[in-house]
């Protein structure tokens, strides 16, 4: 079983992933992680905190010459904006009443709609939104990538599973349904776009639209896909609801701030159709069991099925809209607008990245739990053992 964990605030000095589970043997290096984490920081219509912050990483254990061990990673990484925070999320008590005065360390009583500020003073009895905020924040997101590229250099390592990750739609503008999906070979190209979107003409109109939103004081959502090329067949479970990998792909997209919506395959458009138009059928070509389309998303009775995996996540609109919008103080109880100081007008090309981290976690988790193995080359004698063993009639 492969778990995570990750811990520290939005502004605190920084944060923390634990990943557990991991097989020795996974070729991996500082570097790696930095570069995913540049990788997140890409996409136009982000703030101003992505200009000047940067994301320290620091692996405190689990790796050594390159190499991981097989006891559980830690990976730190830095806020490079602690300095101006110190006194905010100081951890200890501050006992100096100047201190406390000063602005801002002043409560936070005009919650944001659409945050989790509100609900999280109510519940974790706060009379101030700045603990509900700083941990409830996507910055969080970070340590997430960074244990995701972990399970991406297993997977690869271990299975020759490669993912990619891409923007599908900003607001109203979508990439159309028959456009060429990217390949992981196309990951330096996705980059390059300043929406993570391959498809030119769609990814122009996004730019506009993020523009136009900028300049009204709006802001925008939209929605990612994940592709995963040469899975397996055989990872995840028909045998009980918990297993299937369709649920834990969507437990841990939905497990992203301001993901509302999960689709496998072509989803909700499935919906609308006949079943003559929504299923993959299956044939025989040159010997090999083939798929005549790929509707489902790999992934068939909570399994993959052995074609590319593709899922989606629909992330709502940010949160905090300069255009503020309407709130009560808490401290008095009298209408009035939300608190806002800078933020995110669109966060949908990073979310993509997010997304891919999260497939690779849950991937490398059901590829253990079908293969077992200490080792990245137990795992791999394993699977090719298992995939040895399928009859001919079924490949
Ligand atoms: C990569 C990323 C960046 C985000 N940046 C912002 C931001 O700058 N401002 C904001 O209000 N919300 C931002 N969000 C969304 C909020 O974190 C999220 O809406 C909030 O925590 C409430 O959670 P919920 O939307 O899941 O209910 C971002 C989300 C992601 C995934
Ligand atoms: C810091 C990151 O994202 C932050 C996520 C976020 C939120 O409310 O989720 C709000 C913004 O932070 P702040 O309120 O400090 O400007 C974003 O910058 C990051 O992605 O590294």
């Amino acid at each position: 079983m492969l778990r995570w964990l990750t811990s520290g605030e939005s502004h605190g000095p920084a944060l923390v992933g634990v990943l557990e589970g991991l097989p020795a043997g996974v070729e991996l290096v500082t570097r790696d992680l930095q570069d995913a984490l540049a990788r997140r920081r890409l996409g136009y219509g982000r703030g101003a905190r992505m200009k000047f912050e940067q994301d320290e990483v620091r692996v405190l254990g689990g790796l050594r010459h390159g190499v991981t061990q097989g006891g559980p990673l830690a990976i730190e990484i830095g806020n490079t904006e602690w300095p101006k925070w110190v006194e905010v999320m100081s951890a200890d008590p501050l006992d100096d009443s100047a201190v406390l005065q000063r602005a801002r360390n002043a409560p936070l009583t005009r919650p944001r709609p659409g945050h989790a500020d509100l609900v999280g003073m109510r519940k974790y009895g706060f009379d101030d939104a700045r603990p509900v905020l700083e941990r409830a924040s996507a910055r969080e997101t970070a340590t997430r990538v960074a244990l995701g590229t972990v399970a991406a250099h297993f997977l690869e390592q271990a299975a020759g599973i490669r993912l990619v990750s891409h923007v599908v739609g900003i607001g109203p503008v979508s990439v159309p349904d028959d456009a060429t999906l990217p390949t992981p070979d196309d990951v330096a190209l996705l980059d390059a776009d300043p929406v993570r979107c391959l498809h030119a003409d769609s990814a122009a109109a996004m730019v506009e639209e993020i523009d136009e939103c900028h300049k009204e004081g709006d802001t925008l959502g939209g929605v990612v896909e994940v592709l995963a090329y040469d899975v397996p067949s055989g990872l995840g479970s028909y045998v009980h609801g918990d297993r299937r990998l369709d649920a834990r792909l969507a437990g841990a997209l939905m497990g992203i701030q301001a993901i509302k919506g999960v689709e496998v395959g072509d989803g909700f458009r499935t919906a609308t159709r006949r079943g003559s138009q929504a299923h993959d059928e299956i044939d025989r070509v040159d010997g090999r069991v083939r798929r005549r389309s790929n509707r489902a998303g790999g992934l068939e009775g909570g399994m993959t099925n052995g074609e590319i995996l593709r899922v989606r996540a629909a992330m709502k609109p940010i949160s905090t809209v300069p255009r503020a919008l309407a709130t009560i103080d808490t401290s008095t109880g009298e209408a009035t607008k939300a608190q806002h100081q800078r933020s995110d007008v669109c966060a949908v090309p990073p979310a993509a990245v997010v997304a891919e981290a999260m497939v690779a976690l849950v991937l490398a988790d059901a590829l253990i739990e079908k293969t077992g193995g200490d080792s990245v080359l137990e795992v791999r004698r394993n699977l090719e053992a298992y995939v040895a063993a399928i009859p001919e009639l079924l490949r």
